[in-house]
């Protein structure tokens, strides 16, 4: 699975120590218990602003309740055409809403770009009642392809999106390898920026499956838990999910790992960039890597146990390698020796 997915990485250290140490005694179930209790004022010192902050299993799942908190069934989502809620959710962000449309925009390397959000927005035909109309902004950081928005993106996004009245959501399955990267405050590159809510994922980063969906516009609260027990995504068990989520953003475990799995990747492509048979599609911002090799060299390499995804909406000959918290830099040297040996072949 070496490559695959930082979705096939185990738990870290500190949520298996976590996950045990709750798992003692009775805890009031719902949500009542002390750990969930204890993630608004948390998350709060996290983002610098008062937030609330509703545990949830699954990223698509949590995307889905926020994205029907901003949009109604009649509206329109917008996101890039590469989007993971337009790509790989099925369509759970379409049950979820009660229908709303999701419509993708062009854009590179999975990144939405203001000026053609403007330009789109501006034409809309805002007037006429048949056709359905924009209500939410959906971004992805870091992206579905690897890059990073940077504050001044993401602000120029929300400034164009709010001119028109949408609402604007964060998929943050990837949020920490953005923040590694840029560096800057969680806030700058969310709500100082323009984001009314967004998923800070855990699961990908070293959780066992939690993700934390955070309400920076807290008036939606109310809606979001009614809607998440609605979908059947109120754990009854739920101290099991937010000590993984608190035992993350400890001690900035969350940047830590991250910036590991960020590191990995960046070592991966340089190594990469060295073979000449295998081009790299674009620099990596994050912790996945995509390039180009022939389908030969790939399954070479597959054969040769080495696991990491085609990754066909960049062209028949693509492929995409994740890093995660826990991939050892001896891991990405041995396969980059197999690349230049399978190479040479
Ligand atoms: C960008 C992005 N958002 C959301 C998700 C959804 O997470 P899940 O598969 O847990 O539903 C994923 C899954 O890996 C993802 O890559
Ligand atoms: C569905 C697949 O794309 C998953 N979200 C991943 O990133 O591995």
């Amino acid at each position: 699975m070496t490559f695959y997915s930082d979705n096939t990485a185990p738990a870290t250290p500190e949520v298996m120590a976590a996950l045990n140490a709750a798992n003692a005694g009775f805890a009031a179930p719902y949500g009542d218990d002390t750990a969930t209790h204890g993630l608004n004022a948390a998350f709060s010192r996290l983002f610098e602003t008062d937030v609330a902050v509703f545990p949830v299993p699954l990223g698509t799942a949590a995307n889905g309740l926020l994205l029907s908190c901003l949009t109604r069934p009649w509206g329109v989502i917008l996101a890039n055409g590469a989007a993971h809620v337009l790509e790989d959710e099925s369509t759970a962000p379409e049950l979820f809403t009660d229908g709303a449309r999701l419509v993708g925009l062009p854009g590179d390397r999975a990144k939405l770009d203001a000026a053609t959000l403007r330009q789109r927005l501006v034409d809309w035909p805002w007037d006429f009642i048949h056709t359905a109309k924009p209500q939410a902004l959906a971004l992805t950081q870091s992206t579905e392809q690897g890059t990073v928005y940077t504050p001044d993106e993401v602000a120029a996004l929300c400034d164009a999106a709010k001119a028109h009245g949408l609402k604007t959501m964060m998929d943050g399955a990837r949020f920490a390898n953005a923040v590694a990267h840029l560096g800057c405050a969680p806030a700058d590159v969310t709500w100082r920026a323009g984001i009314d809510a967004m998923v800070f994922g855990v699961t990908k980063n070293g959780g066992m499956a939690a993700e934390a969906a955070v309400l920076f516009d807290r008036s939606l609260a109310e809606e979001f838990a009614l809607r998440q027990k609605r979908a059947g995504q109120l754990i009854s068990k739920m101290r099991y999910l937010s000590v993984q989520i608190a035992a993350s953003i400890a001690d900035d475990m969350w940047l830590k790992r991250a910036a590991h799995a960020n590191a990995m990747a960046t070592r991966l492509a340089a190594g990469l960039q060295a073979v000449p048979s295998v081009k790299l599609c674009h620099q990596p911002q994050a912790n996945a890597v995509f390039v180009r090799m022939a389908p030969a060299l790939a399954d070479a390499l597959s054969a040769a146990g080495w696991g990491f995804n085609p990754w066909r909406s960049l062209g028949q000959d693509s492929y995409r390698l994740v890093t995660a918290w826990n991939t050892p830099a001896e891991t990405v040297d041995g396969f980059l020796a197999a690349v230049r040996e399978q190479a040479a072949a």
